[in-house]
């Protein structure tokens, strides 16, 4: 019998690329088409956990470890969209404009036998106050786009924000520290 393989849930390259500093190149990519809505009410963290697994388990495979995560940004209880136009990307850039938010990565693991183990990085960013040109020129750049929160830190928006308190990998979409702990938990082979 061979080692299990790894199958990775997620159409994000960002995903694939943070794996690879692990040493690890995924078996399989297979995305999962999931509802995204949040339920009324439903708490960031409470529902970045509840995506993170129903991304793994609709991809789940008795043939490997299937991992799945997903990023969600937070102002206090209020859940940020990803922005896909221009207007909501503003929304977004106004709101964390000078003041903390946070960031919350959550990873699950779906292992061959069943199991589904889950881990979470939540990561306090801090974005100086913004100027009216400077979102209008983060606006121009186009790296918003698809992104959670309206930034994406691995561009030049990192140059816009005064301190990060948590995990820069769990900002971008998958934090290393935890995703290698859930594997070696689950008996994955990893160095
Ligand atoms: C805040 C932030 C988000 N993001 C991205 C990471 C995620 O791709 C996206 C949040 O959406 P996700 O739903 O977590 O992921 P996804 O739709 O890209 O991919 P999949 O569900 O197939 O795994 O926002 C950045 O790239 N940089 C950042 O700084």
């Amino acid at each position: 019998m061979g080692s299990p393989k790894l199958i990775l849930a997620s159409a994000s390259p960002r995903r694939r690329d943070l794996i690879a500093r692990l040493g690890l190149a995924p078996d399989a990519i297979n995305p999962a088409d999931i509802d995204e809505t949040p339920t009324k009410g439903e708490l960031p963290r409470d529902y970045a956990r509840r995506m993170a697994r129903e991304k793994a388990e609709a991809a789940a495979s008795d043939d490997g470890f299937v991992l799945a995560g997903d990023t969600v940004v937070a102002a206090g209880r209020r859940i940020l969209p990803k922005a896909e136009d221009e207007t909501t990307a503003r929304q977004c850039l106004e709101l964390l404009s000078g003041r903390r938010h946070r960031v919350m990565s959550a990873i699950a693991l779906h292992a061959p036998d069943g199991t589904v183990r889950e881990r979470l990085s939540e990561t306090v960013v801090l974005f100086k106050r913004l100027s009216g040109q400077e979102i209008e020129a983060y606006i121009a750049s186009g790296e918003w786009h698809g992104k959670a929160g309206g930034y994406a830190i691995q561009g030049i928006a990192e140059g816009l924000i005064t301190r990060i308190q948590g995990s820069h990998s769990g900002v971008v979409g998958l934090p290393l520290y935890e995703t290698r702990a859930l594997l070696k938990t689950a008996g994955f082979d990893i160095a």
